[in-house]
């Protein structure tokens, strides 16, 4: 059995969307029930229906983010369409406390801010095995039109130069999700793995 030394330490995970993030944390979560967690983010849009606060998010007020903001409390955050988002330090805490590793998934803004912080994570990157892989991923998912597709590919095209720089500790490539799925689980687990090769991604 090889060491497990990195098991509690959170593990980050960042790569393109479409790429099949989701995809992969949902096998492993299914799998391993009680072994890792998702911090509980910081946000300032408007719960919808049937989200609870502490749930799927804390709900704040913009005012009560810039103090958090200020006071330090976050290792992350962002803004999409209008609303921040954030990650505390608290929240990734408490994940520890109820004795799971915590797994973060982030975008590249975001592993950049993290890497200011002590948080000393392992940084994992799950690549496409090609552009076009990626592409055809997000077209046949369904769930994006022309232009959204297009706009997720150039930030998409930003993920995989980020990793080009070599940031991430582990690149695991998605090609066979068996295979991919088996990976993750090793590394989840503390398991030191030997790296995939970043694929050229230049098609
Ligand atoms: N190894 C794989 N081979 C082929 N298709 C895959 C593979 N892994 C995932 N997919 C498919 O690719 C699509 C995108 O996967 P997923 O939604 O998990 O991506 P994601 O990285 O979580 O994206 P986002 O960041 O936008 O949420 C899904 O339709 C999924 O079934």
């Amino acid at each position: 059995m090889s060491s497990a030394k990195d098991v509690l330490r959170p593990l980050v995970i960042s790569g393109p969307s479409g790429v099949g993030k989701s995809t992969l944390l949902q096998r492993l979560f299914a799998q391993y029930p009680d072994k890792f967690g998702f911090s509980v983010s910081h946000t300032t849009r408007p719960p919808r229906p049937g989200e609870t606060e502490g749930k799927q998010y804390y709900f704040v007020s913009r005012d009560k983010f810039q103090e958090l903001l200020k006071q330090g409390a976050f290792i992350e955050h962002a803004e999409f369409s209008g609303n921040f988002y954030a990650t505390s330090f608290n929240a990734v805490r408490e994940v520890s406390q109820a004795g799971r590793r915590c797994i973060l998934d982030i975008e590249a803004q975001g592993v950049r801010q993290i890497k200011q912080t002590n948080l000393d994570p392992v940084y994992l990157f799950i690549s496409p095995p090609t552009l076009a892989a990626l592409r055809a991923r997000l077209q046949t998912r369904g769930t994006e039109t022309e232009a959204s597709t297009s706009k997720r590919l150039a930030t998409a095209l930003k993920e995989i130069e980020y990793a080009k720089e070599g940031a991430h500790n582990v690149v695991i490539v998605n090609d066979d999700l068996e295979r991919a799925c088996d990976l993750l689980k090793r590394v989840a687990l503390g398991e030191e793995i030997a790296s995939d090769t970043l694929p050229p991604l230049d098609d």
